[in-house]
């Protein structure tokens, strides 16, 4: 029988593909992805980055398990730590200022990304927190996950694929994969129904994210 996870993607199947596939992760793969582009995308990710690590915050407090909490703990602690300076090293190489890094204009994208994550982590619900987290990171290892591909000279684009593609986080999504097919065939109709929405929101959501930093460069 088909999991919960999958179900939920194949739901989505239109946007997934349009943001697994789209233009910035060609791109970022050949290390062609413009500076004013790359900087325009990592800031309003670093904003991104924050709501999610709150969302993480309330998947801790509403899973049903310790050894569940233990394991988004310790992803929070990966992306508070190696991924936060991998940000903030970036910043510095791209040459983006202080208030670009704590408060910049967001864009519609963002914002509605930044809604739908504080929506997920008001309603309690431990699937719901599940169905938000497994896209951004399931789809992410989706476009990372190229093993025969040269990886680009820069850091700031090498470094962006290989933290959604390394062992660590492939095996992180496996897990949130499982974890969300364990509270979808527990959870009852309408928290599953809840949780589906979550999901086909969050991918529109990634694929809007994608195509915005384009918006202005085209
Ligand atoms: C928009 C978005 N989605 C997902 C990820 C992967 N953590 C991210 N950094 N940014």
């Amino acid at each position: 029988m088909t999991g919960f996870s999958e179900q939920l993607r194949a739901d989505s199947r239109a946007d997934w593909d349009a943001a697994a596939r789209h233009r910035f992760v060609d791109e970022i793969f050949r290390g062609a992805v413009a500076d004013d582009v790359m900087r325009r995308y990592l800031v309003q990710d670093y904003q991104f980055i924050d709501r999610f690590v709150a969302l993480i915050g309330a998947a801790i407090a509403t899973a049903d398990r310790f050894e569940s909490r233990v394991r988004f703990a310790q992803f929070a602690a990966m992306i508070t730590s190696d991924e936060n300076t991998y940000f903030l090293r970036a910043f510095d190489k791209l040459g983006v200022p202080p208030e670009q890094r704590l408060a910049p204009r967001l864009t519609a994208p963002t914002r509605a990304f930044q809604d739908l994550m504080a929506e997920a982590a008001r309603a309690g619900s431990y699937v719901g927190c599940l169905a938000v987290l497994g896209v951004a990171e399931w789809l992410y290892l989706d476009w990372a996950d190229r093993p025969d591909a040269t990886l680009p000279d820069d850091f700031v684009h090498a470094e962006w694929i290989t933290l959604h593609n390394n062992d660590g986080f492939r095996a992180f999504v496996t897990w949130l994969r499982g974890e969300l097919d364990r509270a979808g065939a527990a959870a009852d109709e309408q928290s599953r129904a809840r949780a589906a929405g979550l999901f086909r929101r969050a991918v529109a959501c990634e694929r809007d994210f994608f195509d915005h930093v384009y918006d202005d460069a085209a």
